[in-house]
């Protein structure tokens, strides 16, 4: 059934040539015990390999069943191995890590035996070489003789057609080899059994057949055979290993280096360990900074000033500028400053007010004002009447107005609702403390800070007389009624042409144009309120502004100082935005000097700046509207500067990612070469190079995974400590959170990454010479 045909196969080493095999012909029939017999480094284990197609030869021809295996492709190799042969080696040659069930599975495993049948099979085998009762042992709880039945077990389970014995007694007494033999000779009877012998006794004792070899060429046959011409009858049956097969083996192997494996899987984590944690605080962190922007930026509306300054417009210049360097010649150049440049008017019209009037109230429904008009106000105060005014600042002509009128922010009149179905603005926002909340546009309020205190000079402008520290019950001041007189009764025009205040104020107190004015109760911000925008003190609604600009607009002063470019008061000249200012404080222009937009929520801001740019389109530079967006700009930087960060402590704890990477690869290198022998056998058995690489790749995909779920592991349970850390020293609670998103994406990387450093190694298995790995040490 077997016939060798000239087969040589030369071994070159440097110059040296040693012919293993020198023109080898001989045929076997399909039953018979054979016995090579030679002395040492005659050739007999290569010729073993060689007809167990472990081995290839040089030139010749092997002819199975009728077939040549001169076109074999390696795959053929992996089949005919795994379906007509079995190995017994004189060194048994069992995996440490399987159990000898799964060890005589093996085979059968390769070639696809379903689960119960291959147990049955193994079982039948165990039995049939006399280990009944060792069926679930470690090879290494039995003694040589039962290893070697093992391993005669493991040969017989995939019922092959020839049996290749290399020395199988040669490590083991007399009388063990004895039963060896005789169980060898019982399956000769039904296989074609080839052993290689030192022993010329135990040949002649046992074996039908003795070839005696020496120097790579048969020097006798006892029993030499013809084979006569057959067809080709001989079909292969390809082998596979499934992934699962291999990660079993794997585990196994793994799980016999626990501690090997635990401390590799743990150091690898390290990697993971920190960028889940720099991940899950920097994601803590800017979930913190948006809460907080939220909260406290929620406040800084969008504004649309008179008088705008184009950053963007400003910052493009300033970058031109700085390239002219030095100047030449001799003359001095008069230049205007880049802010003055950015300063942009804007043309804010009664269309314009409509179209910010018409933003959804689902986006924004509150819109404060900001006029100019000035109050003509007076109070009795015990039977004497006083100018009084709402401000809080220690003299009335201060930068605060300007600051408020520019942010929106410590504004005195409070915004209106574009829905009124929906709660009031004061309502939402403010608690009522005493009295009433207002309701007539002539109703005013008194706001307070969240301790009840109030800027002393809010109270002394409005004619309190009141030191540091006293108080003034609730009642005291509610009710408190103010008068506004008109500026036509507020102002004297003099013969030169020119107006100034009327000094007989008690005369002005009861004038029947003037508008009664009334604290109607005291208020206080709600704690959970975003939105606390009004500056302690005074507050009105835009109503009463709007009342005292309709009251003054068509005043004598109004008119003569709208006929000049002199101050009608002062009869300083004054250029074209100075006097419209000056005019706006006399109540002579309807338009708001700025408007406030508050968006709902931050989120909503987005689609109200779209809202806003809608109106921009098309129009020419001058007639486009100019907005200032404080709370975004703070937002972008602050948003930047997380991303950069999150990024260079990310690259940084992917280097120890990549370090252990390269570790994973050493150590599966280390296994690969720990292994060796393993990876004849499995190669023996009929294992393709491939299903080496698998088994090895298995076992970094473990690593990879654990190393993963390891690192996952460890930095949520580091969050705990580090978010009490944090909470000690910043007050901020649970910053550190892993998205488990990222948890996952992590793990998954990990897995990716140590089979990336495991698989070249895992290839060099693969690549390892079958013949040559069995026969390691
Ligand atoms: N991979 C190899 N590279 C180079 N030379 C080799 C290789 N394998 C075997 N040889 C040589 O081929 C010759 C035959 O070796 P082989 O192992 O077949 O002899 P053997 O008869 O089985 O010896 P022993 O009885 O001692 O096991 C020896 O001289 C050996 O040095």
């Amino acid at each position: 059934m077997l016939e060798l045909k000239d087969i040589k196969k030369y071994y070159r080493v440097g110059e040296t040539v040693t012919k293993a095999l020198d023109g080898v012909s001989v045929a076997f029939r399909k039953q018979e015990f054979v016995a090579i017999l030679g002395p040492s480094g005659s050739g007999k284990t290569t010729l073993l390999n060689m007809i167990g197609g472990l081995d290839q030869y040089d030139s010749g021809d092997m002819v199975i069943n009728g077939k040549s295996t001169k076109s074999f492709k390696p795959t053929d190799w992996d089949a005919y191995r795994n379906n007509s042969i079995g190995f017994v080696f004189q060194s048994y040659n069992l995996i440490g890590h399987l159990g000898i069930l799964e060890n005589v599975e093996l085979g059968m495993t390769l070639s696809g035996v379903s689960g119960a049948e291959k147990r049955h099979r193994a079982e039948d085998a165990l039995i049939r070489v006399g280990l009944k009762d060792h069926l679930h042992k470690k090879p290494n709880q039995l003694s040589g003789g039962q290893m070697q039945r093992v391993a005669i077990a493991r040969a017989l389970a995939n019922d092959p057609d020839i049996l290749l014995c290399d020395e199988p007694t040669g490590a083991l007494d007399t009388e063990t080899s004895v039963q060896i033999m005789e169980l060898i000779r019982e399956l000769s009877g039904e296989k074609l059994v080839i052993m290689v012998t030192h022993n010329p006794e135990l040949a002649k004792q046992y074996a039908d057949r003795i070839i005696e070899f020496s120097d790579g060429k048969i020097r006798h046959d006892s029993n030499p055979h013809q084979e006569r011409p057959k067809p080709d009858q001989f079909q292969l049956k390809r082998t596979k290993m499934s992934f699962w097969t291999a990660l079993n083996l794997s585990f196994n192997n793994i799980r016999t280096k626990k501690g090997r494996t635990f401390l590799t899987a743990f150091a690898s984590s390290i990697g993971i360990i920190s960028i889940g944690v720099v991940l899950a605080l920097s994601g803590g962190f800017q979930k913190q900074i948006d809460q907080t922007q939220t909260k406290t930026l929620a406040k800084y509306p969008i504004t649309i000033s008179q008088q705008a300054t184009d950053l963007q417009a400003a910052s493009a210049e300033q970058q031109k500028e700085t390239k002219q360097l030095s100047g030449k010649g001799t003359a001095v150049t008069a230049k205007i400053s880049m802010q003055q440049k950015a300063m942009k008017t804007n043309k804010i019209t009664t269309k314009y007010l409509n179209y910010v009037k018409d933003i959804d109230p689902a986006l924004s429904n509150n819109i404060g004002y900001t006029r100019l008009v000035g109050m003509n106000l007076l109070r009795k105060v015990d039977g004497k009447v006083e100018t009084v005014t709402f401000s809080s600042a220690s003299s009335s002509n201060s930068g605060a107005a300007a600051m408020s009128a520019s942010t929106g922010l410590g504004s005195s009149s409070f915004p209106e609702q574009l829905d009124q179905t929906k709660e009031n603005f004061l309502k939402k926002n403010y608690r009522l403390l005493s009295g009433s909340y207002p309701t007539a546009a002539t109703d005013l309020v008194l706001v307070v800070n969240s301790d009840n205190t109030i800027n002393i000079n809010a109270l002394k402008n409005l004619g309190f007389d009141i030191n540091d520290g006293e108080k003034i019950d609730f009642d005291q001041l509610v009710g408190t009624e103010i008068q506004l007189v008109g500026n036509d009764d507020y102002y004297t025009a003099l013969p030169t042409g020119n107006y100034i205040p009327n000094t007989d104020v008690s005369s002005l107190y009861d004038k029947s144009g003037n508008l009664k004015l009334k604290i109607a109760g005291v208020i206080r911000a709600r704690s959970n309120s975003n939105m606390d925008l009004l500056s302690t003190g005074v507050a009105y609604s835009d109503k009463l502004a709007r009342q005292i600009i309709d009251l003054n607009q068509d005043s004598a002063i109004v008119k003569a100082q709208k006929a000049t470019d002199v101050n009608v008061m002062t009869n300083q000249k004054m250029d074209a935005t100075t006097k419209q200012t000056f005019l706006a404080t006399l109540g002579g222009s309807s338009m708001p000097y700025s408007l406030m937009i508050y968006p709902n929520n931050f989120k909503d801001k987005d689609a109200v700046l779209k809202y806003l740019d809608k109106w921009n389109k098309g129009k020419s530079k001058t007639n486009k509207i100019t907005y200032l967006d404080l709370a975004g700009t703070v937002t972008n930087l602050t948003g930047g500067l997380m991303d950069a960060i999150t990024y260079v402590l990310v690259a940084f704890a992917a280097i120890s990612l990549i370090t252990s990477m390269i570790m994973i690869g050493i150590l599966t290198y280390t296994s690969v070469l720990e292994r060796t022998k393993e990876i004849g056998v499995l190669r023996a058995l009929g294992a393709r190079s491939k299903d080496v690489t698998r088994v090895f790749d298995a076992e970094t995909f473990i690593l990879g995974v654990s190393s993963g779920l390891l690192g996952i592991l460890i930095a949520e349970l580091l969050t705990f400590p580090i978010n009490s850390l944090l909470y000690n020293l910043t007050d901020l609670k649970n910053v550190a959170i892993l998205d488990p998103v990222q948890a996952l994406i992590l793990v998954v990387v990990s897995t990716i990454l140590t089979m990336l450093g495991g698989h070249i190694p895992a290839r060099m298995a693969a690549k390892k010479d079958a013949a040559i790995a069995l026969r390691a040490e």
